[in-house]
């Protein structure tokens, strides 16, 4: 399956590794959004709404010869988003949260061209073990999560705490890469 080359608005190393591994050419622009949750928003908007932002952001910077993907993660559990822990504080936190329970692990994809915005939703169910005190301060000793959605990433140590997941593995570690080709495609298809 051969897709045209891309632009990757995003920083975050986890989904330039995704993206080589289904050998998709992409080059990496840097973007920043406000990433603060607005009033009432619901989680879902809220990721969608972020995504939407950073490849609309990618395609002003970038030379608008090639589709601009970028995306959003975050952890949502009884209704709280939570993104990225600033401190080790805040990163026991939501461990503490997340321990013996079920959460969900949004992602969405949004993809920006000339002619069109596109956005897709994906969302995961993640069931954390029971995390002792132990556990936690082993884990935030590594300094793993900290720049992770909900401080921990399903692809290193915290493995060892998942016991189930509802999903796809891509989708939890930042770009779904089934649904992200489903876009691609869809755009690549508009363009024709
Ligand atoms: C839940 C989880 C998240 N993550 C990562 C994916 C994302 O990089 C990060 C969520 O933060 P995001 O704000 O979605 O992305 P980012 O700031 O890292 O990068 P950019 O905005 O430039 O695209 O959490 C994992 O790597 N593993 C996991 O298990």
């Amino acid at each position: 399956m051969i897709l045209s080359p891309i632009y990757l608005a995003s920083t975050s190393p986890r989904r330039s590794e995704l993206l080589r591994q289904i050998k998709v050419d992409f080059q990496v622009l840097r973007v920043s959004v406000d990433e603060s949750v607005q009033a009432e928003e619901s989680a879902e908007s809220y990721v969608k709404r972020v995504a939407s932002m950073k490849a609309e952001a990618g395609w002003q910077v970038s030379l608008k010869d090639r589709p601009v993907l970028a995306a959003d993660t975050s952890v949502v559990i009884d209704g709280h988003i939570l993104g990225k822990p600033e401190t080790d504080s805040e990163a026991r936190r939501m461990l503490s949260m997340l321990s013996g329970r079920c959460h969900q692990v949004m992602t969405a994809v949004a993809v920006q061209n000339a002619l069109s915005s596109h956005c897709l939703l994906q969302v995961n169910e993640v069931t954390f073990s029971a995390l002792s005190e132990a556990d936690i301060d082993w884990y935030i000793a590594s300094g793993e999560g900290h720049d992770k959605a909900g401080g921990y990433a399903v692809q290193g140590l915290a493995a060892v705490f998942i016991h189930h997941i509802n999903g796809s593995y891509s989708g939890i570690m930042g770009l779904p890469l089934f649904e992200t080709v489903q876009l691609l495609r869809q755009v690549n298809s508009g363009e024709q």
